[in-house]
């Protein structure tokens, strides 16, 4: 029987944060501020140097004092040293051989957990997989945290909300009880399918408003996408096995709000410019952070295609991105085959049948009657 005790917390619980951009520094003020003894690992030795001696990041987050406790170093053996919890945020795409460089020097018994939010080109597998494919440890020693956390608003100490997921209940409120300060609260579920799906999936969408963002289009067009694109993004999960709830919840429709919305996310804003007539190779030089949606697009058609699920607007961004669509061509409503009524889902229901209202009446169930599933956000 899994504990459902709520977490208390861990004071000086010593953790490493791998990866020094924007989310793996605002990551480390996070858990510094809530009492972690925290030490960075930056790839870069200048990065590292400037963590320690000035407590910046000029790079990356600029203007942004970090907590005085937090450390950093270029060399993993020393972040890595009696690290009990090891948060990794790297590109997706360059995951696997940092695990291979982070290895030798992990301890046997450290939680593992994903910030990344894309899935592996070559192989399509989600962060938490290729994680316990190359270290070799157990799915109950590994955790995910997604949801609207765009970083620099968290930086700043704007009130957020974050979801951390492991198949062991146990370990997300480890993690959990370690990833929560005053202005940044961590939510538990044992859905990391739904989770890490949901924060791969929104950066898609997040692309696709850019587009009609950046083709001059209006905040209808805008809505309609982002309905329809949260029906995508639930059909696809779920054909995976994820929670229905678990897309409605932060790690879906909380960071797809998050991310269409705002300036700062950085899949938005290579969608705007792609909107606004620029070729990809161009967006893609212009862009000087990672900017995942853009290497998801391709992986995630192909998981579609073999489940056989529908995905309309992400394979309109697919057409985009390969200069075959004009911009001003992307629509909400597209379908495969053209269908004229109704709000079509991947069965050829009408939305009366879609796995988002599914969802909703769930969820409306549970709380009816008291319950929640593994894929709803528990406190
Ligand atoms: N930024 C955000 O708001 C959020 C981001 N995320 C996710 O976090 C992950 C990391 O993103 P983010 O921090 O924003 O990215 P950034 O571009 O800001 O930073 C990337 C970091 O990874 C390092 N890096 C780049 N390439 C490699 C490589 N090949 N090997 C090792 N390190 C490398 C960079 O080092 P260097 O500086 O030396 O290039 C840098 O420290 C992504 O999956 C993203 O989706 C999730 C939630 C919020
Ligand atoms: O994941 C994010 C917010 O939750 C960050 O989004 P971008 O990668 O598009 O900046």
């Amino acid at each position: 029987m899994k504990s459902r005790t709520h977490p208390r917390k861990v004071a000086g619980k010593r953790v490493a944060v791998l990866g020094a951009g924007s989310w793996g520094t605002t990551f480390a003020k996070i858990l510094a501020d809530g009492g972690a003894d925290v030490v960075m690992w930056a790839r870069r030795p200048e990065v590292a140097r400037e963590i320690q001696e000035a407590k910046r990041n000029s790079d990356y987050l600029p203007g942004v004092n970090l907590p005085l406790g937090v450390r950093a170093t270029s060399r993993l053996d020393l972040a890595l040293a009696g690290a009990e919890q090891v948060y990794v945020s790297v590109p997706s795409q360059s995951l696997r051989d940092n695990l291979k460089m982070f290895a030798p020097h992990l301890n046997a018994n450290a939680i593992v957990i994903s910030l990344m939010k894309g899935v592996e080109k070559s192989s399509g597998m989600r962060m938490s997989e290729v994680i316990a494919e190359v270290l070799q440890i157990d799915e109950s020693q590994i955790a995910v945290i997604s949801g609207p956390n765009l970083a620099l608003e968290i930086a700043k100490e704007q009130p957020t909300a974050a979801v951390v997921s492991s198949t062991s209940l146990e370990t997300a409120q480890a993690v959990a009880s370690v990833a929560r300060n005053k202005y940044f609260h961590s939510f538990v579920n044992t859905d990391v399918i739904g989770t890490e799906f949901g924060g791969v999936l929104k950066n898609l969408i997040a692309v696709a408003i850019g587009i009609v963002d950046g083709a001059g289009y209006g905040e209808n067009t805008k809505a309609s996408i982002i309905t329809r694109g949260l029906v995508e993004m639930t059909d696809f999960a779920v054909a995976f096995g994820a929670h229905p709830e678990t897309l409605s919840g932060l790690a879906g429709l909380g960071d797809l709000i998050a991310t269409s919305q705002s300036p700062l996310s950085r899949n938005n804003t290579a969608g705007r410019l792609l909107g606004q007539g620029y070729h990809l190779n161009d967006v893609v030089n212009q862009m000087q952070q990672t900017t995942e949606g853009l290497a998801s697009v391709g992986p995630i058609l192909e998981l579609a295609r073999a489940k056989g699920v529908e995905m309309p607007i992400v394979e309109q961004v697919r057409q985009v991105l390969a200069g075959t669509l004009d911009p001003k061509d992307i629509a909400p409503h597209l379908t495969t085959d053209d269908e004229p009524q109704g709000e079509r889902t991947k069965d050829g229901q009408a939305e009366g049948g879609s796995a988002v209202r599914r969802a909703f009446k769930r969820a409306f169930d549970q709380l009816r009657h008291g319950g929640r599933g593994a894929g709803s956000d528990r406190p």
